[in-house]
């Protein structure tokens, strides 16, 4: 076959390697099975065909052999077979000496031909003219030299059959091994057809999972949005609820974000606001969840957390943040107020997200109100 035909692609030789290996095992099968016949209908040389049927076992298991080591050639190592089974066709008619036995042999050949049938889909009409020509041109020579029997009885015991469907079996395979063609072009459109939704199912994928994050989280910190982490709040609240286990949760709003914008600029105002936001998803660690609330509010959500491990995330986050200050030499104030509310469902009645948010709220208020009462008593003081 020609580089580049449809029919040449490794795929479609594989394939044809399997049929033909079907094929070669059913031939065995076949050849293993006449073995009785030969013995009960040729009497006079049934050690000669036995001889020739195991011959031609061997060459098949050769084939099956060939067949697994070098799939890339499958019709070439088949045709060997073929003309080798053709030619003790041949020969084994020429044995028989009545013509029921005759028309029987005759018979078996064209099962043969029927079993052969899946492979001539995949051979061409060349391998399938190579395949019977021995047949065609030396069925009748050697009948005419060797067999006890007469030209005419041949004819009658099916041998005209067997030579007409042998001269149109070549037109046959060409026909079948069209639609092979055909099937293996199909096959490869398909598959191209399939990589191409494979790759927009991919792409698809990708946008979704993208439109998923954007939905769930906010694009300045990276941090889950608003609706995201009251959702992921209220889940942690029934879970300590029923496992009757603390929670506390962190309500941070940033310091005179106003004068910063005002003061140093909008970007600077959001590196304030991405600074936070750092400082509290480390505060969260990996079990808690901290989320952007809407401007410069966060909400820290620490499950497991009792009064005092809060009050610890909360020391820690005014700390770090205070740090990073000084090593980054960062100009704006990096200040935050911190409402702390634990909630021990052993201790406490059932409260809702709401409730807490509330009193977290409150409590952030308050502090931010005593630390700007503290900075401006600082500040009378200085004067
Ligand atoms: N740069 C920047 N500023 C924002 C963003 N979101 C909100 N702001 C600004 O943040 C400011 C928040 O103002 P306030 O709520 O009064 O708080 P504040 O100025 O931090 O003052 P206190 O909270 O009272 O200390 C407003 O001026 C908003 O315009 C943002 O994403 N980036």
């Amino acid at each position: 076959m020609p580089p580049g035909n449809p029919g040449s692609d490794s795929e479609s030789r594989r394939y044809c390697a399997r049929l033909n290996y079907t094929f070669v095992m059913f031939a065995i099968a076949g050849l293993s099975c006449f073995l009785l016949f030969d013995y009960f209908e040729v009497p006079n040389a049934w050690q000669l065909l036995w001889a020739g049927r195991f011959l031609l076992i061997g060459i098949c298991l050769l084939c099956v052999f060939l067949l697994r080591r070098n799939p890339q050639n499958p019709n070439g190592i088949v045709l060997f077979g073929a003309i080798a089974s053709n030619l003790f066709f041949c020969f084994g008619a020429a044995m028989i000496d009545n013509v029921i036995a005759l028309s029987l042999w005759n018979l078996s050949f064209a099962t043969c031909m029927l079993i052969a049938m899946p492979a001539w889909l995949v051979w061409g009409w060349r391998y399938q003219l190579a395949s019977s020509l021995p047949l065609i041109v030396f069925y009748i020579p050697i009948f005419t030299w060797l067999s006890p029997l007469q030209l005419t009885d041949l004819v009658g015991a099916g041998g005209a059959y067997l030579m007409t469907t042998l001269c149109i079996a070549p037109a046959l395979a060409h026909a079948r091994f069209s639609t092979f063609q055909r099937t293996v072009m199909l096959r490869l459109a398909l598959e191209g057809r399939n990589a191409e939704l494979n790759r927009v199912n991919q792409q698809l994928l990708t946008q979704q999972h993208e439109l998923e994050y954007r939905a769930n989280h906010d694009l300045l910190t990276s941090l889950p949005n608003r609706r995201f982490g009251l959702e992921f709040f209220e889940q942690v609240l029934l879970d300590s609820t029923r496992v009757r286990r603390c929670l506390s949760i962190l309500f941070v709003d940033v310091d005179r974000l106003k004068h910063v914008n005002d003061s140093f600029g909008h970007a600077e105002g959001d590196h304030l606001i991405q600074l936070v936001a750092e400082g509290v998803a480390q505060a969260a660690g990996d079990q808690g969840m901290a989320c952007r609330l809407g401007g410069d509010e966060f909400l820290v959500v620490l499950p497991g957390a009792c009064d005092m491990a809060s009050q610890q995330a909360a020391t820690q986050l005014m700390r770090r943040l205070q740090e990073r200050r000084l090593r980054e030499g960062i100009a704006f104030p990096v200040d935050i107020s911190i409402g702390r509310v634990t909630h021990d469902p052993v201790l406490q009645s059932d409260v809702d997200v709401d409730d807490l948010i509330q009193i977290a709220d409150d409590r952030m208020y308050r502090q931010k109100r005593a630390r700007r009462r503290a900075a401006a008593g600082l500040s009378d003081r200085q004067a």
